[in-house]
């Protein structure tokens, strides 16, 4: 399914529906991961773009083509957007994995989900124009009210780079579907399939301005967009400092912001679960899939003592199965890191760890086969405990830690052991026990049983420092609506709080 030798298209900034040169004419070379060279360049753009992005953005909301259309108008056009996703998508797929080095397996599975979610999108802008204006009854004679929803206006939307295209599509398919117009700024460190994104959204005629994609570096071409004061609201995925500084650069124009920001979250497995093998595989994939990557990975495994070393027995075994290649070969199941910056912050995590007494129990260093790329092994550690920074903090690679519990008190004392809050599993068969938990996780997203699965129909994000707001499902929609209620006096009587001057007065 790879097409290997895909050319890297070379781009501009996608503005106004056309191709256009960054106005400083800067670029940004691409890397792949596993080969480390240089494929092309993207362009980068700076504060001028932004301000000709927003200025395009604004037209597109006062033209009739996009500003007055319906939602059954715009559905259209995310699905022509997601009919030509699927048609290109080996080629999507395979870019994908050579600028951000995940398993073809998995951007060909991103590639689906960008369909599915323009899909989803259209289906919820369909249904806003019968939400489009909602009567409240006050059960009053002399008022009429309703509430109309409308786009926000132009929407900034910054991402990163560990889904390229899907996290993208998490905020540019509700953001279109409500009506706003947008401003994309993807991570340089993989942003090839966002631009032919804009491929796309001209080849089916997008209105011009509806979607601006601007590549460029975060500082230069993100905060600007994070503190233009036409830009009405930015949603961000990220890092936790990045996702402070644009929220304290939004509070300058009292913009609202959504951030999704990172996470540390807890796998718990009790001793009562049926099939170790089933818990070991959901631990793996919960923590190595997309090479750890991932803000949601369960990276804390808290296993029940009287099962701990049957069950570390076992995922050795399976992690040692786990086939570590070149992310386009047939079956790799673990590509390598996405930079330079991102390995060695990972290699870091994993000695600090080391000399802060934890035990390396496997991997820890670049797999002996590959001499280039920015490979770790998948990595198990334990003898950990709760004031390592291997506990705390989020590696964004594949490595799992672990700690192990007696009781389900101390279970879910180490569970919410976090700054974070984004996501949180546990594996049992006991309903009460997963209720209990469910209750007492301090997360936005539960797993029960397993790790990872995600479906656009669900609201996605978290709270404490992973952030707040929501992508995904009717909430992920919501945030780029504008909720205007209009009130309405409809009695022919004097309101009557004055007293009416006399009639020679
Ligand atoms: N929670 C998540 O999904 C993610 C977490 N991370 C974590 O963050 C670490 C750093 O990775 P980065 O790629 O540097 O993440 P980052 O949070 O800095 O980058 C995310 C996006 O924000 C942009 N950005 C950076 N600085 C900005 C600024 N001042 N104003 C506006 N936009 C800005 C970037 O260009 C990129 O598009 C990773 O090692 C990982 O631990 C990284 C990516 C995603
Ligand atoms: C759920 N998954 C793995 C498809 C995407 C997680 C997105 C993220 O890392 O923010
Ligand atoms: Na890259």
């Amino acid at each position: 399914m790879a097409i290997r030798n895909v050319p890297i298209p070379s781009r501009q900034l996608y503005i106004d529906g056309e191709w256009r040169e960054p106005v400083k004419k800067k670029r940004i070379p691409i890397i792949n991961p596993a080969t480390e060279e240089i494929m092309g360049d993207i362009p980068a753009a700076t504060g001028e773009d932004v301000d000709i992005a927003v200025e395009a953005a604004q037209r597109a909301l006062a033209r009739g083509d996009w500003g007055s259309t319906t939602g059954a108008q715009r559905a259209k056009y995310l699905r022509a957007i997601a009919a030509k996703v699927l048609e290109k998508k080996s080629e999507l797929a395979t870019l994908e994995s050579l600028d951000s080095g995940k398993t073809l397996l998995e951007s060909a599975a991103d590639m689906d989900d960008v369909a599915a979610c323009f899909e989803y999108n259209a289906d919820l802008a369909e249904a806003l124009d019968s939400k489009r204006k909602t009567p409240v009854n006050l059960h009053l004679d002399s008022f009429k009210t309703y509430v109309l929803r409308e786009p926000l206006g132009v929407a900034g939307l910054i991402t990163p780079w560990n889904y390229p295209l899907l996290m993208a599509t998490w905020k540019v398919a509700p953001a279109l579907a409500a009506g706003c117009a947008a401003i994309l700024k993807p991570s340089e460190l993989a942003s090839i399939t966002c631009l032919e994104l804009g491929e796309i959204c001209r080849e089916i005629g997008l209105p011009p301005g509806a979607l601006n994609i601007l590549t460029g570096l975060g500082p230069e071409a993100g905060a600007p967009l994070a503190s233009h004061p036409h830009v009405d609201t930015i949603s961000f995925t990220g890092s936790v400092p990045t996702g402070i500084k644009i929220m304290t650069a939004a509070a300058q124009f009292v913009k609202p912001v959504t951030l999704e920001l990172g996470g540390k979250s807890p796998i718990i497995v009790f001793d009562d679960i049926d099939n170790l093998d089933i818990a070991v595989e959901w631990t793996l994939f919960g923590c190595f899939a997309n090479t750890g990557q991932v803000c949601s990975a369960t990276s804390r495994l808290i296993l029940q003592e009287s099962i701990a070393s049957e069950f570390l027995n076992r995922l050795l075994v399976w992690t040692k199965n786990i086939k570590i290649s070149d992310p386009l070969e047939e079956d790799c199941k673990l590509g390598p890191v996405v930079s330079s910056g991102q390995y060695e912050k990972v290699l870091k995590f994993i000695s600090n760890a080391k000399n802060e007494g934890a035990t390396i129990l496997y991997g820890g260093e670049r797999p002996q086969h590959l001499k280039k790329g920015y490979y770790v092994q998948p990595t198990i550690i334990t003898d950990v405990n709760t004031s390592m920074e291997i506990w705390k903090e989020e590696v964004f690679g594949p490595v799992l830690c672990v700690k192990t519990f007696k009781t389900e008190e101390e279970a879910i004392e180490l569970a919410n052991d976090s700054k974070y809050g984004l996501a949180s599993a546990v594996m049992s068969k006991n309903v009460e026990r997963r209720e209990r938990f469910t209750k007492a996780f301090q997360t936005g997203i539960i797993w029960i049983n397993c790790s990872q699965p995600t479906f656009h129909q669900l609201p996605w994000g978290g709270k404490k420092r992973s952030g707040f707001g929501r992508d995904l499902g009717e909430w992920g929609l919501e945030k780029y609506l504008n909720i205007k209620q209009v009130t309405e006096y409809t009695s022919d009587e004097p309101w009557a709080f004055y007293k009416a001057p006399s009639k020679n007065q």
